[in-house]
């Protein structure tokens, strides 16, 4: 052989002597890891076909028949509680298994991340915040917001008093049919708007300066958007969507000028300063970084995140009361002990079955039922393997683990035959474990929960406080909607007297 062709071989055959090496090396450390906590398959979902498309083409389908969950459930139910498959390509294990749950969220929270998932996806509207990043981003980000939204629980409750006042001349008083939900959704974004950027965008006022139909529209447009990128992962490189184009400049645009106009009015402030002023989530960010990029990326992640949970969970408990008019009489009971006095913070916190009413909405029906996480490293899963699904799992870095709270919350063997039933009673002796999943767990529990339960519970309470009736306008029975967060499909038609 000569020379040259000896240099040709070793190119060629180094770099495959590596690639062999580190390939089998990998291998064995996985089968050590795998072996030394005693690891066993988890059952596999039968697939037909290449890249799992099966499984994608069916949950698409199950998606657009607004059956999403029940088809996951019928999984679960063949599979039991912790499961594999491949989706697009990608390895999924999803679980509902409680210990693994808290073992995600908790105990191995270093080796699973999401911000692979996210930030790819929603990039272009919203960049890294809270919501969307892992690791030291995170860590600063949250804890810049966490204790803005624990304050802003406590802030003025009179400020929810003006935008109700706003938002109950557009309920009819004559018992004629209305969809509660784009109302109650106009009423979450003004308070929302106002609690992050200092300004309301008016929706339901008449003089708001905003153009709050864009805005909204803007919105909107986004979470589509957003929505899309999701579902095409890496293949969104190839999506052209001018509607998301567009949103995601309407809304860097809104909120870039309050970020500046804050900015360009901050000396006036400090100088009367003696006012209190209300807490405002701009503000107090724009006190600790003068990146205003960094403040509109906090800013709609917050925004993103808080933006219609409330106005879901109202509806889908007016939703249930209506269909529950026992449960709804003692709510009533326990609302008319203040009698016509404006709720405090005092009162709120004294309501007991309202607020069991607001855990039993949220487990039969669950804001954001599917969570996930991308693995960061080789690691496992401490159950879900084996015949009797009793042995750890092992999982490769970069499969992803998917839960779901709404049928993790109608799970019968730990809520008992009658999961899919509304019974606020059951939360006498409930308690919240990791079998409850409304507001996640661990160091990323939803930082807003406080802020939330505010305002749905005083929402709820002056509504009571308005109207002696409310009954439902609807035969049809709850339709699933998903977008990032899932609402029903139908709108929630009331009769309000
Ligand atoms: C009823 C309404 C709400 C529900 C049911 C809800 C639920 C959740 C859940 C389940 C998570 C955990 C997601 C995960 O594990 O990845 C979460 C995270 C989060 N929520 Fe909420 N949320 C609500 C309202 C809000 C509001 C009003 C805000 C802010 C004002 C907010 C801010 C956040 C943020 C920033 C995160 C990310 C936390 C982190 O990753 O560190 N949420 N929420």
């Amino acid at each position: 052989m000569n020379r040259s062709l000896e240099v040709a071989w070793a190119l060629v055959a180094f770099p495959l002597i590596i690639f062999f090496f580190n390939y089998i090396s990998k291998r064995w450390r996985r089968y050590l890891l795998a072996s030394s906590r005693g690891c066993k398959p988890a059952p596999r979902h039968k697939q037909k076909g290449p890249f799992g498309l099966d499984f994608f083409i069916k949950s698409m389908k199950a998606s657009l028949d607004h059956r999403r969950m029940e088809f996951t459930r019928d999984l679960f139910n063949k599979y039991d509680r912790t499961w594999q498959v491949t989706n697009f390509g990608k390895e999924f294990i999803f679980t509902i298994d409680p210990m693994n749950i808290q073992w995600v969220m908790v105990h191995d929270f270093e080796s699973w991340g999401l911000e692979p998932l996210r930030l790819p996806a929603v990039a272009p509207y919203m960049g890294p915040g809270v919501f969307t990043t892992d690791g030291q981003f995170w860590a600063h980000a949250r804890a810049q917001v966490k204790p803005i939204l624990g304050k802003a629980q406590f802030s003025d409750l009179s400020r929810l008093e003006y935008h109700f006042q706003n938002f109950l001349p557009l309920l009819p008083r004559d018992g004629s049919a209305v969809d509660v939900q784009p109302l109650l959704e106009r009423l979450g974004t003004d308070i929302v708007t106002e609690f992050i950027l200092g300004e309301s965008v008016g929706t339901l006022t008449e003089n708001s300066s905003v153009d709050h139909k864009k805005f909204l529209g803007a919105l909107s447009d986004a979470d589509a958007g957003v929505g899309k990128r999701f579902l095409l992962g890496k293949l969104r490189f190839f999506l052209r969507d001018k509607n998301f184009d567009k949103a995601c400049q309407i809304a860097h645009k809104y909120v870039d000028e309050r970020i500046d106009a804050y900015f360009n009015t901050v000396a006036t402030r400090k100088s009367s300063s003696q006012e209190p002023q209300p807490l405002v989530l701009l503000n107090e960010l724009a006190k600790e970084t003068d990146d205003r990029k960094l403040i509109r990326s906090q800013i709609l992640n917050i925004l993103q995140a808080a933006e219609d949970g409330a106005a879901i969970i109202i509806s889908n408990t007016l939703f249930l009361l209506s269909r529950h008019p026992d449960v709804q009489r003692t709510l009533r009971e326990e609302i008319s002990t203040i009698n016509a006095q404006i709720p405090t913070f005092e009162v709120l916190k004294s309501m007991k079955y309202l607020r069991k009413v607001i855990n039993e909405s949220l487990r039969v029906l669950p804001l954001a039922p599917n969570n996930s996480r991308v693995a960061l490293k080789d690691t496992i899963l401490p159950r879900g393997g084996g015949p009797h699904g009793k042995d750890p799992v092992f999982v490769e870095k970069g499969m992803i683990y998917g839960t779901n709270s709404y049928i993790l919350h109608r799970d019968k063997e730990t809520w008992g035959e009658d999961a899919d039933d509304f019974k606020p009673e059951r939360w006498e002796t409930q308690r919240h474990g990791w079998h409850y999943q409304a507001f996640g767990g661990g160091p990323r529990t939803c930082p807003g929960q406080g802020l939330v339960l505010t305002q749905i519970s005083y929402t709820l309470i002056r509504l009571f406080q308005e109207f002696k009736a409310i009954e439902s306008r609807d035969e049809r029975p709850w339709l699933e909607s998903i977008k990032l967060t899932m609402c029903n499909g139908n709108g929630v038609i009331l009769s309000l007297r």
